[in-house]
């Protein structure tokens, strides 16, 4: 919609016929963005080859279980010009991979970035003043979804730690559900400060073992994302934790939500990786042991006073990922 309001022709592929109608007749999405009025240059179409053919970029915003999926279909599709930026927040399900592995798989085109940052859509769609982040090592892909993106309410920042940015993104819905839990809790202020604090260094300490730059920690994509999403009702992923936190089962949360919480499987997929490669991340494993293996609630927030790691930012340091 903010690609369409600065004059560029869009199409928002989808599959259901219904909403397709809904929004080149009246211009509103009612299931998912209740309220917003999109612009009449934003064309929906079911039509895949359609939409990829008359796109040079292409925003893949499809939720991480249905990611490579769909990457498959529209590879054929590809051109060597054509760009490829992923909003998805999430780990592939059926291996440890990110989205923009998943898109470097396709044969065609290598032009590929991940857009991310504190973009709670329905906030966006209400024009809110958002920053987002790009992340690519290549100058074109980041100028160009600068310029496509840029407007009064929107501003997007660059960054060339593509690992750390994609990282930073799927690994704060894991400690959103931790927030919604400790509010849902009526935990103090202290207390969330220490939980949200005590999540950027265990992100970032999993991040850094895999090449991401701590410093892009300090950023949008990942201390201004983790404040928005462990902060925020709109925040799925704290919904869920708030209502497992008001004693509802995980199952019953997320189909009240009704939307994609990705924190569910990027815990289980972080979780099996920091088992892998000792990393210590006792707030995810916690959760982890609350969520599937019917662990006591209070263990989870209690785990941050007997832990093992003594250092405050250690994983930004010579002391790398070392324990305390
Ligand atoms: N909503 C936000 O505020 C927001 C902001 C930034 C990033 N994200 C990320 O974007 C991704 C998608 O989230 P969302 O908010 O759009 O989720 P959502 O649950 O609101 O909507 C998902 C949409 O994807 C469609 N979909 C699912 N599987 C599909 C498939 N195989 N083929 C085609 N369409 C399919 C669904 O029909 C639905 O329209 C997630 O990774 C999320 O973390 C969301
Ligand atoms: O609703 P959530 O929890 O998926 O969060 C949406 C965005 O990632 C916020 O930046």
């Amino acid at each position: 919609n903010i690609m369409a309001n600065n004059g560029y022709q869009v199409s928002q592929w989808m599959r259901n016929e219904q909403q397709v109608e809904e929004i080149n007749l009246t211009g509103l999405n009612s299931r998912y963005l209740p309220g917003a009025e999109l612009h009449h240059e934003l064309l929906a179409t079911s039509n895949l080859e359609q939409a990829i053919k008359d796109s040079d970029t292409i925003f893949v915003s499809i939720p991480s279980k249905s990611f490579e999926q769909v990457v498959e279909r529209i590879a054929p599709l590809l051109t060597a010009d054509k760009l490829l930026i992923s909003t998805t927040k999430g780990f592939n399900p059926n291996r440890f991979e990110l989205m923009s592995d998943i898109l470097r798989r396709n044969p065609a085109t290598q032009q590929i970035g991940v857009l991310s940052g504190p973009n709670l859509a329905k906030e966006i769609a209400a024009g809110q003043i958002t920053g987002s982040v790009i992340a690519s090592d290549d100058e074109k892909v980041r100028s160009r979804v600068i310029e496509l993106l840029k407007s009064k309410t929107f501003r997007v920042y660059e960054n060339v730690d593509s690992t750390g940015v994609e990282l930073a993104g799927a690994l704060k819905n894991i400690y959103a559900i931790v927030c919604g839990l400790a509010k849902a809790l009526k935990v103090g202020e202290n207390t969330m400060a220490m939980i949200m604090t005590r999540s950027l260094a265990e992100m970032s300490r999993f991040a850094v073992h895999f090449g991401a730059n701590p410093m892009t920690f300090l950023g949008l994509a990942g201390m201004g994302d983790l404040i928005a999403t462990c902060s925020s009702p709109l925040s799925r992923n704290y919904r869920v934790g708030f209502a497992i936190g008001s004693g509802q089962s995980l199952d019953s949360a997320v189909e009240e939500i009704g939307e994609v919480a990705e924190g569910v499987n990027t815990l289980r997929m972080v979780v099996e990786e920091a088992s892998k490669h000792q990393l210590y991340m006792p707030l995810a494993v916690g959760l982890s042991r609350l969520l599937f293996d019917g662990a006591k609630l209070d263990t989870l927030i209690g785990s941050m006073m007997t832990g093992e790691q003594k250092w405050d930012v250690e994983f930004a340091t010579e002391k790398g990922t070392k324990h305390g």
